[in-house]
């Protein structure tokens, strides 16, 4: 048993918001951040001692509560013990060899019955008192005089059970399925009429009906014992009260009950009204039943359809169970289920076939009254009996007692009905669980993963995200290990700009002396593998990091080392110390190539000692990272520079299974007009062959040609080969994955599904990265480092912020800066935040037009500051929940450029049409020509004729001067923008 308590848990019990409970709990020194954090026992009782109330009246009102709930289950459960719900599937017919055994066991019984005293009838004061039961077993003086003394103790072989439960009803001891907490009561039946020998297979398979004789009363529950437990009702029988005079409880085995899907089901439905139905008349026809033979009972049913009950029958009418085959045969259709001739409304009937007794002993069968027992029974009880006797309402069982599963598979972003569909629960009850842990939701809401996480935990429902891929394609067992082989590495060359990364793939491309002998023309397909003294080493051919972000942005790890170039005549530069951080974040291994080192100026010393400054330390520095003096130029180093590659790889010990259908990733695609869509991909796992049908991202289709980096036609592509494929109906994006399946049928099911999927995802338009997400995330307790990149004018400016951010004393959650740099906020930046789950912290620093782009389709949260010190305090309070109001930028209006002044010693005006919205003087600006964003800047001027004027409305002329950008053309367009202050909830 837990000691924690929840916060919400202790809302609950209150009547106080979450947030109130939040602030009482930190009045009082507890260290709660959110709803769901637990807290000790003890911090719980001072907070209700806190609330006036003693930790003894505080128990003393769970347990009368507690109390109550039990009476009102208790008597629940007795009514349904007195009348089982009707509707029960009909038991299974047993094969022969069972049938038979049972038939032997039955007889035994029987045998053993006849040498017993019979049993008296329960005692007619063993009614069900209309009142509530107090407790379980309840006090002996709670007890009505005429409950048997000896109830307390086991009875006697051959007395009867209290209450009269007859033995049909309970499991014999010797099915061992009687639960140790209650001793086994063996039990004479009170009365075995007639009917008996026609029942008693009903009883034997299960039925329910089984427990009583044909025409006996019900049992009814006597105070103080324990009734059947409805299979809905989980979790431990509460034990009998050691002071209680009642019988102790016999429980039923779950597994013995008679099952009609699972055991929620058999939880009655919410208490409605029912439609109101044209009473039966006595004597007429049929009733609901039907003429003889109808209701649903099998063909040629014994007079009295189902439920048609013979006048007076108390019975559920004994046409049920009979059988229409030769008697004894275990194949009969079962009763109850649509005979000829079955008229509308027969209830299911009892299990089918038995032993085809005689139909309708006991004067139960035959047409006439459609009364049902049920009705009957109905009509002598009182409203609030009815009501109780439809059980609780579905939506008063706790959710907890409603759950049947252990775990469930789910996909990120689930909504709150599919969860509840998967935890076989009503959608509303989630919803009032969710509202209960303060979280407001409605049923076609998307939910937060982490939300799953915590109703999985707090339902005790073991809860596994899937990915897509074992959606689709199940979840993939590991290879074995024998039928792993070496593979090549796969290397990406990253660098700043100039340093030598396109002339370094060249040269190692041309060191490649087999496919220069192949004498294919070489092309450009995005990645190209190159032979070193025998082994295969494989290319990412797209300098720089975009590819390897793009990559990573969609989760796909394709590089095994990167190359970094840093010319020794440059030193390190800012993409230099982006590509490390790309590095890092993805944990690749690194292999620095100083490049240029034919040149006079070259320094690698230098070069090595910078990167000592960004942690990237040389191994003649004492540090791990294996550096490399090369000139792509002459070829120096190259041969060195590849064996240092390798020698990687070898740590790394890259393997794959080569047997089986491959799988991997697009490195590039693009739409080709002869072609059609064309991909490049790289083989992570398997074997590609031309033929092979494959769904790739959002795409699918049949590989009708494959073709390597030389041009040449291949049959198949090992692992870690890229081969530039034709045959997709789509172009995929780079990072997709692909897989080789079957049939074209199933591949073009899961692309359909994946574009419906992508559509959705849109529409939730979740932004994971904001720092209102890692806010909640921290009060989670589920994250503990923010991810910063630091954009500022001025160096100065950004290391300031670093230090600043760094020495903030956040307990337990850490600032991470992964990068900074100075300058706009370039689309680099924001990849690289959206790889790393990173922020953008801009000092200063606007988004460039390529940036803000990549932030609207990344949902990258960027942060623009023009005080140090507000930058520091917004982390600050962000971190610990208390975020400052949020600055977005909101656009105004746009003009359109018309006509283009040259002003004298002004520079240009640019007269305008305001198109859209309005144009105010302090807006900032942004030339945007053919849809795209070319320039941003701010205006000098604002007029109208001669005027300066502070804004011109939509419909109306301007003139607009512009501060820098000046290559302003007819037809571009001034989109106007201003930063406005979001206020947040
Ligand atoms: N002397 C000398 N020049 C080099 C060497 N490597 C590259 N260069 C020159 O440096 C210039 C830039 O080389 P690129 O290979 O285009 O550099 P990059 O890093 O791919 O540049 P971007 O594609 O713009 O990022 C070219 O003029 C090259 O000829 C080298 O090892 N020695």
């Amino acid at each position: 048993m837990s000691n924690k308590v929840r916060v919400y848990e202790l809302a609950k019990e209150s009547g106080l918001h979450n947030k109130e409970v939040l602030r009482r709990l930190t009045d009082l020194g507890v260290d709660a951040r959110s709803h769901s954090s637990s807290i000790s026992d003890g911090d719980a009782a001072k907070f209700r001692e806190s609330l006036g109330k003693t930790e003894a009246e505080r128990r003393a009102e769970e347990e009368a509560r507690r109390q109550r709930e039990q009476a009102e289950l208790e008597r629940y459960r007795s009514i349904q013990a007195a009348a089982p719900p009707e509707g029960k599937k009909a038991a299974k017919v047993l094969p022969p060899h069972l049938r038979k055994q049972q038939e032997e066991q039955e007889a035994a019984r029987r045998a053993a019955q006849a040498v017993r005293p019979s049993a008296p009838e329960a005692p007619a004061a063993a009614e069900q008192p209309s009142t509530p039961q107090p407790t379980v077993g309840g006090s002996a003086a709670d007890q009505p005089a005429s409950t048997p003394p000896a109830a307390d103790q086991p009875p006697a072989a051959g007395e009867p059970a209290a209450g009269g439960q007859p033995a049909a009803g309970q499991q014999p001891a010797a099915e061992g399925s009687t639960p140790p907490e209650g001793p086994a009561t063996p039990a004479s039946p009170p009365q075995a009429p007639a009917a008996d020998a026609g029942r008693a297979p009903q009883a034997a398979a299960g039925g329910d009906a089984g427990r009583r004789m044909p025409g006996a009363p019900p049992p009814r529950l006597k105070p103080g014992e324990a009734p059947l437990r409805p299979p809905s009702q989980r979790g431990p029988v509460p034990p009998p009260s050691v002071t209680g005079g009642g019988v102790a409880p016999v429980r039923r085995s779950e597994s013995s009950l008679p099952q009609e899907g699972s055991g929620r089901r058999s939880i009655p439905p919410p208490l409605r009204k029912a439609p109101a139905r044209p009473q039966p008349q006595p004597g007429a026809p049929a009733g609901r039943g039907g003429p003889a033979g109808a209701g649903r009972g099998g063909p040629g049913g014994a007079p009295g359809g189902n439920r048609g009950g013979a006048p007076g029958g108390a019975n559920r009418g004994g046409g049920r169970g009979a059988p229409s085959g030769p008697p004894g045969s275990p194949y009969r259709q079962p009763v109850g289920r649509g005979g000829p001739g079955g008229g509308p409304g027969g209830g299911p009937g009892g299990p089918g076939g038995g032993r085809g007794g005689p139909s309708g002993p006991g004067g139960t069968g035959g047409p006439g009254s459609g009364k049902t027992r049920r009705k009957k029974k109905k009509e002598k009880q009182s409203p609030a009996e009815q009501e109780l006797a439809r059980g609780p309402r579905r939506r008063d069982v706790p959710i907890e007692d409603m759950i049947s599963v252990e775990r469930v598979e789910v996909l990120s972003g689930i909504t709150v009905g599919e969860l509840a569909d998967k935890l076989g629960v009503p959608g509303a009850a989630l919803v009032k669980k969710l509202f209960e842990m303060g979280e407001m939701a409605t049923v076609q809401q998307t939910l937060p993963d982490d939300t799953v996480e915590i109703i999985g935990a707090d339902l005790g429902v073991e809860i596994y995200f899937m990915s897509e891929e074992e959606l689709e394609f199940g979840i993939e067992t590991a290879d074995d290990p024998e039928n792993l082989e070496g593979r090549p590495p796969v290397i990406t060359v990253m660098g700043h700009v100039d340093h030598g990364k396109t002339l370094l793939l060249d040269a190692i491309r041309n060191t490649d002396v087999v496919s220069g002998e192949a004498g294919g023309i070489t092309q450009h397909i995005g990645a190209y593998q190159i032979s070193k003294d025998g082994r295969l080493i494989t290319f990412i051919d797209t300098p720089g990091h975009e590819a390897f972000t793009a990559m990573r942005a969609r989760g796909a790890q394709v590089t095994d080392v990167t190359i970094l170039v840093v010319a020794a005549n440059d030193g390190v530069m800012p993409q230099t110390r982006e590509a490390i951080a790309h590095a890092k974040a993805a944990e690749v291994p690194m292999v620095v190539a100083i490049n240029k080192v034919d040149l006079e100026g070259a320094d690698p010393i230098r070069v090595k000692t910078q990167l000592t400054e960004h942690d990237v330390v040389a191994e003649d520095f004492g540090g791990e990272v294996p550096m490399v003096e090369v000139s792509a130029k002459t070829g120096q180093g190259l041969d060195e520079l590849l064996e240092v590659v390798l020698l990687q790889a070898d740590l790394l010990e890259l393997q794959a299974n080569p047997d089986k259908d491959a799988r991997g990733r697009v490195v590039e695609a693009h739409l080709d007009k002869g072609r059609g869509p064309v991909a490049t991909v790289l083989v992570q796992n398997g074997t590609l062959r031309r033929g092979d049908i494959l769904v790739a991202g959002t795409a699918d289709g049949k590989i009708r040609a494959m073709f390597d980096e030389n041009g040449n036609q291949v049959d198949e592509a090992l692992p870690a080969r890229p081969v530039q494929i034709i045959g997709l109906n789509d172009v995929p994006e780079a990072g997709d994955e692909f897989r080789v399946v079957d049939a074209e049928r199933f591949a073009r099911d899961v692309a359909e599904r994946r574009s419906a999927r992508e559509r959705r995802k849109e529409l939730a338009d979740r932004r994971p990265s904001t720092l209102e997400e890692f806010t909640s995330a921290v009060q989670a307790g589920d994250k503990a480092t923010l991810n910063v990149i630091i954009k500022a004018d001025v160096s100065g400016s950004a290391e300031a912020l670093e230090d600043a951010l760094l020495k903030l004393e956040l307990d337990e959650v850490q600032v991470r800066v992964i990068q900074k740099g100075v300058g706009a906020i370039t689309q680099g930046d924001v990849r690289l935040a959206e790889a790393s789950d990173a922020i953008i912290v801009a000092f200063n620093v606007r988004p460039g037009p390529n940036a803000r782009d990549e932030i609207d389709r990344s949902g990258v949260d960027v942060r623009t500051y023009r005080i140090i010190y507000e930058a520091i305090e917004d982390i600050e309070r962000a971190v610990k929940g208390l975020l400052a109001p949020e600055f977005r930028e909101q656009i105004i209006g746009e003009a359109e450029v018309r006509e283009i002044f040259k002003v004298p010693r002004a520079g240009f005006v640019f007269g305008c049409m305001v198109t859209r919205g309005e144009i105010q003087r302090d807006a900032g600006v942004r030339v945007i020509r053919e849809g795209v964003v070319i320039a941003e800047d701010r205006m000098t001027s604002l007029r109208r004729f001669k005027d300066d004027v502070r804004e011109v409305r939509e419909g109306f002329e301007c003139g607009i001067g512009l501060e820098k950008f000046q290559d302003v053309k007819e037809g571009d367009v001034f989109e106007a923008y201003v930063t406005v202050e979001v206020a947040r909830d």
